[in-house]
């Protein structure tokens, strides 16, 4: 059998419902092999990050290489590289094995406000990764910082999605589930040419911690295995809604979503002991 493989570049969350450990459960349930090469500790729960400890930009470095002369993977994710060294390092790593297939989740501030990317390093990832990458998957937020635009409306994310592609990144998709006020979350995708929309109702749960790393991670693994990136946005917008309809109520805080939802929902309820 042969089995599609991808590769997570990211922060770890001890709580389990963001970062590595979010992706590495995505990509299972979405049969994909999950691999890490982790960029800093994180000491996080639904409440808050309460400590972030960076590895080195070389022990960044030796993880990727562990990965690339071996195993090898079909795509690559980015998600918190926290400074420049590290994105510097890590973009010299795609090119050096020539990896196309690179989703990059521009992670800067988590829910509670933690700072998950240095200010420095906003230039690096525009400058050396986002021409590398196949998507980028920035919130509202992060697509203003990047952009250098107050996103207010639709016409100004579809402004803000052509900026980025002029960046280099060949496909844009800019998240709504910041846009408090709407009820109807609009996902927009921007292939260079074309934009494609993909609308939601909002649920009301405090439990979204780790949504957009859960996202990016479905778009990952339905392109490790060689799906379309329309198709690949439509499973994650799918993946993403059962995961947080189906909430686990964990934690005092902001909760996880709930991974198994969207694979359930298909097969139908688990029996666990
Ligand atoms: N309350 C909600 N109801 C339905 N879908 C949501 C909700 N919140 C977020 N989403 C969806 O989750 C995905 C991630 O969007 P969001 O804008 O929350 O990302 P993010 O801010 O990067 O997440 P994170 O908090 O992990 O950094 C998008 O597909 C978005 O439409
Ligand atoms: C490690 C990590 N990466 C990403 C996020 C953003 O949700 C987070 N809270 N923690």
């Amino acid at each position: 059998m042969s089995i599609s493989k991808a590769l997570t570049i990211a922060g770890s969350d001890s709580g389990g419902g963001a970062g590595i450990q979010a992706d590495l459960k995505t990509f299972q349930e979405l049969n994909v092999y999950g691999m890490s090469a982790i960029t800093a500790v994180t000491a996080q729960n639904t409440l808050g990050v309460h400590g972030v400890f960076p590895l080195t930009a070389d022990a960044v470095v030796q993880q990727i290489e562990a990965i690339g002369s071996d195993i090898g993977a079909d795509a690559i994710k980015t998600g918190m590289l926290f400074n420049s060294e590290i994105i510097e390092a890590v973009s010299e790593q795609i090119k050096r094995f020539n990896w196309s297939k690179v989703i990059v989740d521009p992670v800067m501030i988590a829910k509670g406000g933690a700072s998950l990317l240095q200010d420095e390093a906003v230039e690096a990832l525009k400058n050396h990764l986002l021409p590398l990458a196949l998507v980028v998957t920035p919130n509202i937020p992060e697509a203003e910082v990047l952009t250098g635009l107050n996103i207010l409306n639709l016409d100004d994310r579809q402004t803000a999605a052509k900026i980025l592609h002029s960046f280099g990144v060949k496909n844009v998709v800019i998240k709504g589930g910041h846009a408090e006020n709407e009820e109807q979350l609009v996902d927009l995708l921007f292939d260079g040419t074309e934009f494609s929309y993909f609308t939601s109702e909002r649920i009301h749960t405090k439990n979204t911690h780790g949504t957009g790393c859960t996202f990016a991670a479905a778009i990952t693994a339905e392109i490790a295995k060689g799906k379309s990136i329309y198709h690949s946005a439509e499973t994650a917008v799918a993946f993403i809604r059962e995961a947080i309809k189906e909430d686990l109520k964990l934690g005092q805080g902001h909760g996880p979503t709930n991974h198994w939802a969207y694979q359930k929902k298909k097969r139908g309820p688990l029996h666990v002991e």
